[in-house]
């Protein structure tokens, strides 16, 4: 399995451990690293007609030196430049003595639109801005409209967050990195500054994960396939897990029909639509498939809860901001584990306790290790409602998704073009299927209806969230151009059936 993500620090772990399990020194990875990149270069590139080598100080630089002896061996018209010589002593000090050509100062690179720039000046070392002449050289670059591949990551660009450190960085069109892929690979705006990603094998054993215990993931199919729900041969509809979707007020109706729609296609074997009287009419003239029914007090909540079975419950979308959503909210927790087994809160479910996230975090802490976590699926706007003190690009998406995720003791779908999946206890996932087609209103209330269908039908919380994370995503690439949230419940049977059969 390639899904694993690895950060710089554990990228350079995995680099120590296996130079430790030898046989190859770290030397020996660095001519497999520029073996690799020299590689991709003669496949991707070959008419190129100049190759610029733009080497930086550390070890990213010593690939790149390695690269430029493979090319110049291969017969490229080749030239390699560097700002400062490497340390004595380093492997990339025993890259450069073991290339035969004659390196050139940084500041005189300049490239023709016909030629290739491999950048090979920072990588997982980067700690902190671009300046001087390795800025200037990124401009030059960028702006010569020459093919760009990378050495492991653009440089100026943080392995660890995928932000770019400074404000400058290489825009790449193909990115060759090693081993395993980064977070900065796949969060933005790094995934658009690697173009193509492609992971190299260097030699370094998978064992190497045993040690290091990576707990973060590009979502993929392979990491909850198993756990998608199949309904059994004897099973009848609410066995398949009966879903509630709540709606709000006569004109704020539709955000609780899509959620609806969306779980029911998740499997889910019934559904219904809660409506408060004075849009039971609105409600039940849009309804087929989908159940109605009526609660405008938590008591009828709790009645039709115990009553029907619930088994999983999604409320937010279009719901109202205020005292009853909390008050809805916090019955709906109540039951959660009890006879409601799942629980996605969205939307006005979350901005609804702005003024004291703290006293939904102590609702959803329930202590019991059999009670599912619930999920949370807020969007930028509404994580920072929440979570101030996270908000904005100072930490990694990755770190803010899970810092949140362990402080309201529930799964988190941090949503945007790199939405993010964490759980209290430390999994995460990037998600990178997914097309910006889905920026359309709406989508948000599937993607919640999704989730709510497959816990209704015993999926763990974080598996449920990171198979419609991926689910909805595949349904946008597939249908792509004038996508509206109308579009998606319709779309996810097919994809379902890929993943399990029919
Ligand atoms: N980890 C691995 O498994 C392997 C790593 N390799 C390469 O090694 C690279 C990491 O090497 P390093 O740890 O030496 O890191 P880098 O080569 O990315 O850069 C580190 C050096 O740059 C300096 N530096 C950082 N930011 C700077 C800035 N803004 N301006 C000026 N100087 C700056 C640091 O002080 C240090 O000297 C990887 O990106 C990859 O290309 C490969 O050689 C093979 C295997
Ligand atoms: N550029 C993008 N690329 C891919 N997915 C996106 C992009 N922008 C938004 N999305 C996804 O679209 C959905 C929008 O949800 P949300 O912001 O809640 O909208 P709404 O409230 O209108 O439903 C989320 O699943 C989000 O991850
Ligand atoms: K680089």
């Amino acid at each position: 399995m390639m899904d694993e993500l690895l950060t710089p620090a554990e990228m350079s772990e995995a680099d120590r451990l296996a130079i430790a399990g030898g046989p190859s020194n770290g030397y020996g990875l660095m001519c497999r690293a520029g073996a690799a990149i020299a590689a991709a270069i003669l496949a991707r590139y070959p008419a190129s007609r100049h190759f610029h080598v733009l080497c930086g100080p550390g070890n990213n630089g010593g690939d790149g030196l390695v690269v430029a002896r493979l090319l110049a061996d291969a017969g490229c018209p080749v030239t390699a430049y560097q700002d400062d010589s490497p340390r004595p002593g380093t492997d990339a000090a025993m890259a450069l003595a073991a290339l035969e050509l004659r390196t050139r100062p940084l500041e005189v690179f300049y490239a023709g639109g016909d030629d290739l720039v491999v950048d090979a000046m920072f990588g997982a070392g980067l700690t902190r801005p671009l300046q001087g002449n390795f800025a200037r050289a990124v401009e030059r670059a960028n702006a010569s409209g020459a093919a760009v591949l990378a050495v492991d990551l653009p440089s100026g660009l943080s392995g660890d967050s995928g932000q770019v450190l400074g404000g400058i960085a290489i825009r790449a069109d193909m990115t060759v990195t090693f081993f395993r892929r980064k977070p900065g690979h796949l969060l933005l705006p790094g995934r658009s500054l690697c173009g193509e990603t492609v992971v190299a094998d260097i030699g370094i054993a998978d064992e190497a994960l045993t040690t290091i215990g990576p707990k973060l993931w590009q979502n993929n199919p392979r990491l909850w396939q198993m756990h998608l729900p199949r309904p059994t041969e004897n099973g009848h509809k609410y066995s398949r897990g009966h879903v509630a979707s709540f709606s709000g007020g006569p004109s704020a109706t539709g955000a609780a029909r899509l959620a609806a729609m969306a779980a029911a296609r998740a499997g889910a074997g019934a559904v219904t639509v809660v409506s408060p009287g004075s849009a039971m009419s609105v409600n039940a003239a849009h309804l087929t498939a989908i159940m109605l029914r009526r609660a405008d007090r938590v008591d009828e909540l709790a009645d039709f809860v115990n009553s029907r079975k619930v088994a999983g419950a999604v409320i937010g979308p279009g719901f109202g901001v205020g005292e009853h959503c909390r008050n809805f909210v916090s019955a709906l927790n109540r039951l959660r584990g009890e006879e409601v087994l799942g629980l996605v809160l969205d939307a006005d479910a979350l901005t609804s306790f702005e003024e004291e996230p703290e006293a939904l975090f102590a609702l959803l802490a329930k202590g019991t290790s059999s009670v599912q976590p619930a999920v949370l699926t807020p969007h930028e706007g509404e994580f920072g409602r929440l979570f101030p003190d996270l908000a904005g690009a100072m930490r990694s998406k990755v770190e803010r998704a899970r810092e949140a995720a362990s402080r309201c003791t529930s799964v988190v779908i941090l949503k945007g073009p790199d939405t993010v999946v964490a759980s209290p206890d430390d999994r995460a996932v990037i998600n990178a299927h997914a097309s910006p087609y889905l920026a359309t209103a709406g989508s948000g209330d599937v993607l919640a209806g999704l989730v709510a269908g497959f816990l209704a039908q015993g999926m763990p919380s974080f598996e449920a969230a990171c198979a419609a994370v991926w689910i909805h995503g595949d349904c946008s690439l597939r249908f792509g151009p004038g996508l509206t949230a109308d579009d998606l419940p319709g779309l996810i049977p097919t994809t379902l059936r890929q993943l399990v059969g029919t």
